[in-house]
């Protein structure tokens, strides 16, 4: 799905990232994680072709990164869902719209975004917020509607940079959740993350970036650890929270 081949990307006087090579599966859910200035946004940024590898190959479900011309880059970007720290939601548009909008912009039909949205904003419990604004929500509902668009156009990936980054404990465990069920419907998940605690109870791939290099990959530990759905347990921590509408 996502493998970088001996990737070095150098800014003037810094290492973004050193010989670099990765493989990330389809279907995976992938921590990245690593001290600040480690190389994890420059590793994000050259999946998405925002910057230009020095060095090495990059493919994204079997096409070629570095090759991609500037008329096949949408189309490339529009296969990855991005998630953010700030949500990064259009202020003067409602939750709906928020939703609609990604669907629009790749010419979904009016027929299409009137069956879909309700269905992604149904999947991530947040139903009755349709007509609401951003700023008339939580911090972790705004999440809940940043991942209802990143799924709406069924991406391949997504990616999902600090998503719990602005949320207390039992929020982020919520957003967790749900990634969680997204994940286990097939979307592939990469993760940038600083919550330790986070990381910890998933039992996940967690990629460990430092300098610029990939000093650690704990696939094989945390695949065997995981002998039941953390879902189960993240649940279970998250139950003073709200639940999905389904
Ligand atoms: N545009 C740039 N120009 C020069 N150096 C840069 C640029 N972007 C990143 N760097 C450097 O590359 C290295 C990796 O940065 P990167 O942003 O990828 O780290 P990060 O792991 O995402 O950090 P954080 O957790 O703080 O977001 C750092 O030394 C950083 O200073």
């Amino acid at each position: 799905m996502i493998r970088f081949d001996h990737v070095t990307k150098r800014y003037s006087s810094n290492v973004g990232l050193e010989d670099v090579s990765i493989d990330i599966e389809k279907g995976e859910f992938v921590f990245l994680v690593g001290p600040s200035g480690a190389g994890k946004s420059t590793f994000i940024k050259l999946i998405m072709k925002e910057i230009e590898a020095d060095e090495g190959s990059i493919q994204v479900m079997g096409q070629e990164v570095v090759n991609l011309s500037s008329r096949k880059l949408p189309q490339h970007r529009r296969n990855i869902g991005m998630i953010f720290q700030d949500f990064r939601l259009l202020p003067n548009k409602t939750v709906f719209e928020n939703v609609a909008f990604a669907m629009e912009i790749v010419h979904k039909s009016n027929r299409q975004i009137r069956k879909q949205v309700p269905r992604a904003l149904s999947l991530m419990g947040i139903s009755s917020k349709a007509n609401m604004f951003p700023d008339e929500l939580s911090a972790g509902e705004q999440q809940r509607v940043a991942i209802a668009r990143a799924i709406i156009n069924k991406p391949a990936v997504i990616i999902a940079d600090e998503p719990t980054g602005n949320l207390d404990p039992a929020t982020a465990w919520e957003i967790m959740t749900l990634l969680e069920e997204i994940n286990r419907r097939g979307t592939t998940i990469v993760m940038v993350t600083h919550a330790k605690d986070i990381v910890d109870r998933m039992k996940k791939r967690v990629v460990t970036i430092n300098q610029g290099r990939i000093v650690r990959d704990d696939v094989g530990a945390y695949a065997l650890r995981s002998e039941k759905p953390a879902a189960t347990e993240i649940k279970a921590a998250a139950s003073q929270g709200g639940e999905a509408d389904e």
